[in-house]
């Protein structure tokens, strides 16, 4: 299948839901919950220490050190798997990737608050290329207050395979979440793909 915009008024949001098959999505989802060496960070929420309702780990070039939420992750070498998804994910975007952010949202109560990929060392437009492997999860995109009118929320449905594209002022413009759900849902595995600035 292939990138189709996702219309959103000042941003730039593409959307393949079949990016990778079921079967392909299914065999790298088991190999790469299996293999990862799966961290449960903590983050500073409002003065205090908690841990993230999350696990996540960093695959990058060397060099590519990540901060953020009062963290530093230096990024482990790349794994085969992940190797190949970034070149098929340069080829697909035409954009170039030297790092991936995994989440692993174990339990419909894992999830990531309201947040813009907006750290410095991505630039002004950075291009975030997001692999979802495992549930059906919502993802949700308010605008940024100082949008005015203020448009519509977006939600969309992330299924296994698919590939989000944030680009252009996406970061500058909104901000995107991954709520909890009470629907009882399996594992969760994204891949976010991003660009650090050395
Ligand atoms: O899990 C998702 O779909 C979103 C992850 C995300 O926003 C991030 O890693 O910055
Ligand atoms: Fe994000």
């Amino acid at each position: 299948m292939a990138l189709v915009p996702v219309q959103l008024p000042a941003a730039e949001l593409l959307f393949d839901p079949g990016f990778l098959g079921p079967q392909e999505a299914d065999a790298l989802l088991a190999e790469l919950t299996a293999t990862i060496p799966w961290r449960h960070e903590p983050i500073r929420l409002f003065g205090k220490e908690v841990l993230q309702p999350r696990l996540t780990a960093w695959y990058g070039d060397a060099g590519a050190t990540y901060r953020y939420s009062g963290l530093t992750l230096q990024p482990l070498p790349w794994l085969l798997a992940l190797h190949a998804l970034r070149q098929r994910l340069e080829a697909a975007t035409g954009s170039r990737f030297n790092s991936v952010l995994l989440n692993l949202y174990r339990t419909g109560q894992d999830s990531m608050g309201y947040h813009a990929d907006d750290e410095p060392e991505l630039g002004p437009t950075p291009v975030i290329a997001s692999v979802t492997l495992g549930a059906t999860r919502t993802f949700r995109l308010k605008p940024r207050s100082h949008l005015l009118p203020p448009p519509s929320a977006l939600s969309l449905s992330l299924t296994s395979g698919s590939l989000l594209v944030m680009r252009g002022l996406t970061q500058q413009n909104w901000l995107h979440a991954l709520p909890k759900t009470a629907r009882p849902v399996g594992p969760r595995l994204n891949l976010t793909f991003r660009y650090i600035r050395g």
